[in-house]
């Protein structure tokens, strides 16, 4: 607070300095080139190629399934999928293997809100693949509670997975960029609850966690431009997955359904050209934003 008659202007001047000079490698100093490898060559001007390796947390999930043959078919040369339940996905792995005999497809079981197991499959990600270029964030977990009956414990355990785990993985793959020194790109996933309430499923824990990542993107967004990495998110709307096919979910999305312009829910290969765009060259200055995948439904 400006106190003894100092105005507000002559407080923050006094601050700034202190602030900027903090960091040598500051995004706000100067304007910077493209690093090298970041440069088009003629004839990669806005190609949807992916290059280099990718993790995927929540990587057993359908939509991180499908997300991970995108990433393949689009040139990724290796990927790490993790998930608490890799298990549960191991015949669509299989199928991966074969049909990528080439690439580098790795499985390992992590928790995303345990940093001792994210250090360690950082670690090994790093040395089977070569190097860590990418992270796709889908692990989440959803709940209908309604709130003025919901326990702590699924308040917490809502962030603790969609928010926090997301900002303990990218900041573990922003600490190994920036010890490789390349480049590279963070995508998490939130969702159109980040954006609207849902409607007729009460989800508040859910609906918050997916709107901080939102903030949360655009804050790494504005530190880590500085190393070259590029974080955004990915609004899915209602896709067709296990996660909106429960016991009770008939009539949601019978209105989900009606209320979309479209008439439908979306297909989870619907996601996947967003989601390439986000992380491929054509993709290069999209930077701490959102793109929202919904077939419209939040146009009513
Ligand atoms: N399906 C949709 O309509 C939709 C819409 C908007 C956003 N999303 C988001 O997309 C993401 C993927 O959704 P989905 O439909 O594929 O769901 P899904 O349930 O198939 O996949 C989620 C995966 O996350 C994993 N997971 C849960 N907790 C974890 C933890 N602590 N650590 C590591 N992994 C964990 C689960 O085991 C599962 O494999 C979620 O973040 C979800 O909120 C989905
Ligand atoms: O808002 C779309 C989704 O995030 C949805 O809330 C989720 O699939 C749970 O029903």
């Amino acid at each position: 607070m400006a106190g003894d008659g100092e105005d507000r202007a002559s407080l923050v001047n006094r601050q700034l300095p202190e602030m900027t000079l903090s960091t040598a490698d500051s995004p706000l100093t100067k304007a910077r080139p493209p690093p090298e490898n970041l440069k088009p060559t003629e004839s990669a001007q806005y190609r949807f190629e992916v290059h280099g390796n990718a993790i995927i947390t929540g990587g057993a999930g359908t939509l991180a399934l499908e997300a991970a043959t995108a990433l393949l078919e689009h040139g990724a040369s290796g990927l790490a999928l993790w998930d608490v339940n890799p298990d549960s996905a191991f015949e669509s792995i299989k199928k991966l293997h074969a049909r990528f005999p080439d690439r580098r497809i790795m499985t390992e079981a992590v928790d995303v809100r345990d940093e001792a197991q994210i250090a360690s499959a950082i670690e090994s990600a790093a040395k089977v693949l070569g190097s860590v270029d990418i992270l796709c964030c889908f692990a989440g977990v959803v709940g209908c509670t309604h709130a003025i009956e919901m326990k702590a414990d699924e308040w917490r355990r809502t962030h603790d997975v969609n928010l926090t785990g997301s900002f303990l993985c990218a900041q573990a793959v922003a600490r190994q960029m920036r010890a490789q020194g390349t480049p590279g790109s963070i995508t998490f996933t939130a969702s159109i609850s980040a954006h609207h309430t849902n409607y007729p499923q009460p989800q508040a824990a859910y609906n918050s966690s997916k709107t901080a990542l939102l903030s949360l993107a655009k804050s790494l967004a504005a530190e880590w431009s500085s190393y070259g990495i590029r974080v955004n998110c990915l609004s899915p709307g209602y896709m067709d997955t296990i996660l909106n096919d429960g016991p009770g979910l008939e009539r949601a999305r019978d209105s989900w359904n009606s209320r979309n312009p479209m008439g439908r829910m979306g297909h989870p290969w619907e996601l996947t050209g967003p989601l390439i765009t986000l992380v491929s060259n054509a993709g290069r200055y999209i930077n701490g934003t959102d793109i929202i995948v919904d077939g419209g439904a939040m146009v009513f």
